[in-house]
């Protein structure tokens, strides 16, 4: 009897705990009605995340909370509270949500995915010091080669390839001449691999129910393929920076050109220390990834926005040939004198971002805010009228980047892609409303832990949006009995970074002139990528001669 007592008691202890768990703590911003236990992961999206959000948005305001279980996420779709917590509050909203399969797969070294820990301020140190202006202007050179090659031959899968090539060459002297180059669709292959084991529902909840981390691996086929990514992973950074059976004249080159991470990992190897050699070859692993889907897709928007709004593909071309005319290709230089191809590049990160929620980030502490009561559109003020809420210590924050571009408070018609938004207001904000909160860098991320290959991907999206603007026209494909074949500006693929799914497009060069224009630019520029190439097999070494041999 005397043991009855407690046990009850115990258990209505647990069953109260258990009847609060989902529900939305006092001092929460307010949020979708929740359910007992679930809270709101019933009503989750599992896909195209940031519609959902943006619909939330404009029912709860640009502030609002998800119970997930008994975790906490707080959804940000409003500039100023960006500001003011990502920005301005960025030591405290530095961390990443845990996130198990990660861990098992990365073992913490991946830098993009990493929680704050030592681990993650050593490889962001050291991508700091790889990727600052200074040396991304270095680089220059090979991504301007890199950009004829891609007007040489355009075709869907070569806007990928020609990030993967800058990124290859910047970090370890060695360029991809070709699609099929086997450092390249190894990279492709390990992330399809690693795009799976990430996707929503490849996993159980393991982050919200830890007890199934336990579960052994003969019983969980998730496990075993988290182990597969890893060896995956692993076994292709070590070699892209290992050179096994490297040639004198690829050492030499390497040397010579060799980039940042390359000469890191020579002298991380000389320490002889087995997990710094492994950090950076994970760095240089990780960047490349990182380096190669995001650039690509937004060249893919670039020309499916082409397509779809041919009044602006007309004006950006009127503007190109009125400031630098027909005989030559363009330059970094030339962007500072096109206003229109400057807005262009604004407007293509807002109409479609490359990754629409960002990538989640977590509070190391809880955080106070405070709202106005009418919560409509909130902006973050620290004053006595606002309504004050608590964010706690570990709560998952979402900026809800999509929602935030494509506000109609904010923007004129934000659904349409219309680059002259920029030349009235500095932000594209429709006259009248403040846009001092926005900052044209805002796609790349927040605070402490924004893109630090953000140089590198600017000098390549400006060199590339100019050059594939100078040369081509791009215009519906039509099917076999000549009908046009629509493309789809909302046909995106599903994942937190995202781009078009392949479309049809007709890409013809201007004029004969600009033809020929590619061709030379394309053969004088294979000075530049011989520094580059070597270790070449012999159907790379046929492929590189073939295609110069005009
Ligand atoms: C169109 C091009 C790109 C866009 C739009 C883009 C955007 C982003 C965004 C939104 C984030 C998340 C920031 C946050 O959590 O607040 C991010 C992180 C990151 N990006 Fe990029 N990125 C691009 C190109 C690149 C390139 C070229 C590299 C490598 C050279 C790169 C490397 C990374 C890394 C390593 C992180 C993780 C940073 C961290 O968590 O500390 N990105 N990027």
């Amino acid at each position: 009897m005397a043991i009855l007592i407690p046990l009850a008691l115990g258990l209505l202890g647990g069953f109260i705990w258990l009847r609060k768990v989902g529900t939305r703590e006092p001092g929460l911003p307010p949020g979708p009605p929740t359910v007992p236990l679930l809270g709101n992961l019933h009503i989750f999206p599992t896909e195209f995340a940031h519609y959902k959000f943006t619909e939330w948005a404009r029912q709860y305001g640009g502030f609002y909370s998800l119970k997930m279980g008994p975790g906490t996420a707080i959804v940000l779709t409003d500039a100023a509270a960006v500001k003011e917590l990502m920005d301005k509050r960025s030591g405290s909203t530095v961390d990443r949500p845990p996130m198990h399969v990660a861990e098992l797969v990365a073992g913490g070294l991946n830098v993009v995915l990493a929680r704050y820990t030592e681990n993650w301020r050593t490889l962001r140190r050291t991508a700091h010091a790889i990727l600052t202006p200074q040396a991304s202007a270095r680089h220059l050179p090979i991504q301007q080669a890199e950009a004829t090659q891609l007007l040489h031959v355009v075709l869907y899968a070569h806007t990928t390839l020609s990030s993967n090539s800058v990124i290859l060459s910047d970090l370890y002297g060695k360029r991809a001449p070709r699609y099929e180059t086997p450092e390249t669709t190894a990279f492709f292959k390990a992330q399809h691999e690693w795009e799976l084991v990430l996707k929503p529902g490849a996993t159980p909840p393991v982050d919200l129910i830890p007890i199934l981390k336990y579960v052994p691996e003969r019983w969980a086929k998730w496990k075993r393929d988290c182990t597969k990514t890893r060896k995956l992973q692993r076994d292709l950074y070590w070699i892209v920076g290992r050179n096994e059976g490297e040639t004198n004249e690829g050492r030499g080159k390497r040397q010579l050109y060799g980039g940042d991470i390359d000469k890191a990992a020579r002298v991380w190897d000389g320490s002889r220390n087995h997990w710094l050699m492994l950090t950076v070859r994970y760095l240089g692993g990780v960047l490349i990834e990182g380096g190669s889907d995001t650039t690509s897709s937004y060249l893919q928007s670039l020309i499916l926005a082409m397509i779809a709004y041919t009044d602006t593909q007309k004006k950006a071309h009127e503007e190109i040939d009125r400031v630098v005319g027909e005989h030559r290709m363009l330059t970094l230089d030339d962007l500072e004198h096109m206003p229109y191809i400057r807005a262009t590049i604004l407007e293509i990160h807002n109409f479609r971002p490359v990754a629409p929620l960002m990538i989640a980030h977590a509070t190391l502490a809880p955080e106070e805010v405070c709202v106005p009561w009418s919560n409509e559109h909130p902006s973050l003020i620290l004053h006595s009228k606002y309504k004050s809420y608590i964010i706690p210590e570990g709560a998952t924050i979402f900026v809800n980047a999509w929602g935030i571009f494509h506000d109609p408070a904010l923007y004129d018609d934000p659904e349409s892609f219309n680059p002259d938004r920029y030349l009235f207001t500095e932000n594209g904000t429709k006259p009248g409303v403040d846009g001092s909160d926005l900052r044209a860098n805002f796609a790349f991320g927040v605070g402490r832990r924004i893109c630090p290959g953000i140089h590198l991907a600017q000098n390549s999206i400006n060199i590339n949006t100019m050059n594939l603007v100078w040369a081509f026209n791009f215009t519906t494909d039509t099917d076999a009995g000549g009908n046009p074949i629509e493309s789809d500006t909302f046909d995106y693929q599903k994942g937190i970074l995202t781009g078009p799914k392949p479309f049809r497009a007709k890409i013809t060069p201007r004029t004969a002139e600009k033809a020929e224009i590619i061709e030379r630019e394309f053969l004088e520029a294979a000075d530049t990528f011989s520094k580059f190439e070597f270790g070449l097999s012999p159907e790379e070494k046929e492929f590189v001669v073939q295609s110069r041999a005009h």
